[in-house]
């Protein structure tokens, strides 16, 4: 065992970034969302690394991880797995009710278990020890993963339905709002001519499906021929979802979660011949079975923060393979330390067919020194040692130091609780919502 690969050291900082008044099913982003930067330090004085959701429940699990991993080897990654399985609550026996059982379904992102929590941690500690192992070695996150098969990875523009400004106060952007069709397709166009991206997701589930429906239409009358997406996160019917596939087959690239749950996406994909795709009914390898044996999406979106890491990312893209389901990317809000592991993990996954999501551009604030810049929509695979970023630590302490002065509101990201200071009387959407 080399010494210098052994971890001295792992730094947790909790931080609170901005966030723009993004609409979606369950309400708007709050002006601050949680994030956590993972550093792992080797005792060959490297320090790699990781980022991750940053609510309480992450960080509850990720203390435990991050006093046990001292001591380890970066290299050990199946150690880092069985690590935390032991220091933050392990699987229960088949069928036994335990850490694992559903504890809540959240909202956006599918089934919310123990396993895929602890998953969700585990990816800032294994995209951190996959950095500072790259960078001992001169060689970038993409060669530790077998190598790219591409020198640069597509991405899609992200739009939204938004309000100009948070109602409570918050950083302002010069967006403004974008309520209606037309709003949607002014947004794609800035976000073209910045960034160069050429296909569009909308999130959906925000307004009745006809006016969804407009916009999408709008967006290919304003740039023919271009792939579009639509992702209502879950909020429509079956029917419903029917007839939104029916009103734009000829223009959808796929249909992102219509509906909430594998049985009803498995319906809906046996009456339409537009593609499903999903990061909501297929975000476990347990689910992947029900799913893909019965036909109910065609493509799933991959997030190495919930699948485990990009070792684990590039495992779904081998299942995705056999059983010839399209392989996509998803996004939360993150910085540019999860869009270079994302980059890195994307370049080396030869079946990643689509074009990854990404809420980058919303972000206007980061931990790196130097900015990620999309050119023609598309990233350029870095091949600088580890990840090729570098903390920037004065941005770090002043967003830590946010966090520190919160008083509570913001550590939790909740959609609904954000709606609330505008709308008091809002509570989550029943599904389906139409
Ligand atoms: O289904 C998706 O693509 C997402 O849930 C992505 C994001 O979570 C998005 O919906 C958001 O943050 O509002
Ligand atoms: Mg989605």
């Amino acid at each position: 065992m080399n010494a210098a690969l052994l971890i001295d050291d792992v730094r947790l900082t909790p931080i609170l970034i901005s966030d723009p008044p993004l609409l979606n099913t369950q309400g708007v982003h709050q002006p601050y969302t949680p994030r956590l930067v993972v550093e792992v330090v080797t005792r060959g004085g490297v320090t790699g690394v990781g980022e991750t959701y940053g609510d309480g429940t992450y960080l509850d699990l990720a203390r435990p991880l991050a006093e046990a991993l001292r001591g380890h080897s970066v290299t050990d990654v199946n150690g880092l797995f069985r690590l935390a399985d032991q220091v933050c609550g392990g699987s229960p026996a088949p069928g036994a009710q335990g850490t694992d059982a559903r504890v809540e379904a959240d909202g956006l992102r599918g089934v919310r278990t123990a396993d895929k929590l602890r998953l969700s941690v585990v990816s800032g500690f294994e995209v951190a020890c996959l950095d500072a192992l790259g960078k001992t070695l001169g060689l970038p996150v993409h060669a530790l993963l077998g190598g790219k098969v591409r020198d640069a990875v597509d991405f899609s523009a992200y739009l939204f339905h938004r309000w100009a400004a948070h109602p409570a106060g918050g950083e302002e952007d010069d967006w403004g709002p974008a309520l209606d069709p037309a709003g949607i397709v002014a947004q794609a166009r800035r976000f073209a001519d910045e960034h160069g991206f050429c296909s569009f997701k909308l999130k959906g589930g925000v307004f009745p499906p006809d006016q969804e429906i407009a916009a999408v239409r709008a967006l290919a009358e304003a740039f023919p021929g271009r792939p579009l997406r639509l992702d209502p996160n879950g909020a429509w019917s079956v029917e419903t979802s029917l007839y939104v596939a029916e009103q734009l087959g000829g223009v959808l690239e796929y249909l992102e979660d219509p509906a909430a749950c594998t049985d009803r996406m498995a319906e809906i994909a046996a009456r339409t011949t537009v593609p499903l795709a999903t990061n909501m009914c297929v975000t476990t390898f347990p689910e992947i079975a029900a799913a893909f044996t019965r036909g109910a999406v065609q493509v799933v979106l991959s997030d190495h923060h919930y699948w485990g890491g990009l070792y684990r990312t590039r495992e779904l893209a081998a299942v995705c393979r056999a059983f010839g389901v399209g392989l996509s990317m998803h996004s939360n809000t993150h910085l540019g330390i999860s869009l270079a592991a994302m980059t890195h993990v994307a370049a080396t996954v030869p079946n990643l067919d689509y074009a990854c999501d990404s809420h980058y551009p919303w972000q206007t604030e980061d931990v790196i020194t130097a900015r990620h810049v999309f050119e023609g929509g598309r990233l350029a695979v870095s091949d600088a040692p580890g990840l090729g970023v570098e903390l920037d630590r004065e941005r770090l302490a002043a967003l830590h130091r946010r966090w520190l002065d919160d008083d509570g509101t913001m550590r939790e990201r909740d959609d609904a609780a954000a709606m609330r200071r505008a709308d008091p009387a809002w509570v989550t959407p029943a599904v389906p919502r139409w």
